[in-house]
């Protein structure tokens, strides 16, 4: 029996693994994490995550062949497979803050599985990571070897948060990268085979690692600059009395188009998005291509130009002043059908709203007062 584990039980390592569990009844898969309270939510009737159909997903395997455990180092060191799907979020401190993505967690996963393990192992980048980053974790990964071989893949994962099952049942691409040795292709063959369970086999595509790599940050810096391209026309609609979903409306039914993701709105959030820019400027600077840098830039410097003008539109619809104004706000998560808060834009219209002492009263049926509360005493990289 093959066996994966997962190091990193959040809102990609916990449904992903579980409709692998679901269409692999062969494999063992076994998703670890050292946050308790997540692992224990993950064996209890209330999962950690909101995602609509996941609870189905994991009441049919849970207990069979999917487990989740907090013992991180016994199941990694089992396994022929290795995901790693923790967080990389933005630095905070240091070199390239508030733009290179932070591998701490990363690293300090790659070094324990070079520690724990005693047979050959393909590890899966799953965690969107800055291209290369393949290089150092195979130095890591090589540096303890003992004799053991590991064969690292990039495996990016394209799920959106709201639709994670039914992109995971249905993807438009999985998306395999890896080294052009045989052992590198061998190991695309492996994980393909998994994938090929449900997913039909020209939509896995096989590329290089670097490739593979940056083709998530492009992927997302795509589909953020059609939001931030059709926000920047929306604030020229309302100087001119064009309509902005007539418009997009117009635009997208042009077939070089398509009308995907040109929904007008506050501006994009979530903990993608803008961290990958973010990634990726980084990257082009790092790489002396500053205006490369500055284009993509771009697109964050609209979306926060487009939250800042929501809250200037209010405020000066309502006499310049909303103090003292009792203002509802329906929905605080990113996006419907979900619980995320990271990145939300509500958070930076409620600020604007509060800071111009308006009375909001926030609500959401996934997120909790408690979160609410802590969302909006944050700092911007607290
Ligand atoms: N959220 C999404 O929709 C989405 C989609 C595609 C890709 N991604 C990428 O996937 C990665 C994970 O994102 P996420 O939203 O699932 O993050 P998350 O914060 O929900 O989950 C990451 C988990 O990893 C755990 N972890 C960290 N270090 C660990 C270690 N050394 N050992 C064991 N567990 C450890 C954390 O405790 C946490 O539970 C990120 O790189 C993100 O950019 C996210
Ligand atoms: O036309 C649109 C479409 C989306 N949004 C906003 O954009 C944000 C992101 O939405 P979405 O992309 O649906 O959710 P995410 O979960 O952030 O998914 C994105 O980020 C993931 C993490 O990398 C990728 O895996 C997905 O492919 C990519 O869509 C949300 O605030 C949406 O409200 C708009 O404003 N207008």
């Amino acid at each position: 029996m093959v066996k994966i584990c997962c190091i990193g039980a959040g809102y990609v390592g916990g449904p992903t693994m579980a409709v692998i569990a679901l269409k692999c009844p062969e494999i063992e898969v076994v998703v670890v994490d050292i946050a308790t309270p997540r692992i224990n939510a993950w064996n209890s009737d209330h999962l950690p995550i909101y995602e609509p159909g996941l609870d189905d997903v994991v009441k049919q395997c849970r207990g069979k062949n999917l487990f989740f455990s907090t013992d991180v180092e016994k199941h990694v060191a089992e396994a022929d497979i290795v995901f790693v799907s923790v967080n990389t979020p933005t630095k905070t401190q240091g070199l390239g803050a508030g733009k290179a993505a932070d591998l701490t967690y990363w690293e300090s996963a790659a070094r324990m599985i070079a520690d724990v393990s005693k047979s050959d192992k393909i590890v899966v980048e799953k965690s969107t990571v800055p291209v290369k980053t393949a290089e150092a974790i195979e130095r890591i990964l090589t540096h303890n070897r003992k004799g053991i071989n590991f064969t690292i893949l990039s495996n990016p994962e394209f799920l959106a948060e709201g639709t994670a099952i039914q992109d995971l049942f249905n993807p438009d691409r999985v998306l395999i990268g890896g080294r052009e040795t045989p052992e590198g292709q061998k190991a695309i063959h492996t994980l393909r085979d998994v994938y090929a369970h449900w997913v039909p086999i020209d939509r896995i595509l096989c590329t290089n690692l670097w490739s593979a790599e940056l083709s998530k940050l492009a992927a997302n810096a795509f589909l953020a600059q059609r939001i931030s391209s059709v926000n920047a026309m929306s604030a020229l609609c309302e100087a001119t009395g064009a309509d902005v979903y007539q418009v997009s409306h117009s635009i997208g039914t042009d077939s070089r188009i398509g009308p995907k993701f040109l929904n007008a709105s506050v501006g994009f959030g979530g903990s993608c998005f803008q961290k990958d820019i973010l990634n990726l400027v980084y990257i082009c600077e790092c790489n002396g291509l500053p205006e490369v840098a500055n284009y993509w830039k771009q697109v964050i410097k609209v979306n926060d130009y487009q939250k800042a003008r929501f809250v200037n539109r209010v405020v000066s619809s309502m006499f310049n002043t909303v103090s003292g104004k009792k203002i509802a706000i329906l929905g605080f998560a990113f996006k419907k059908d979900t619980g995320d808060t990271r990145e939300t834009p509500a958070i930076d219209v409620c600020k604007g709203l509060i800071g111009d002492k308006a009375k909001s009263s926030i609500y959401d049926p996934q997120v909790s007062e408690e979160q609410i509360l802590k969302d909006l005493s944050m700092k911007k990289f607290d």
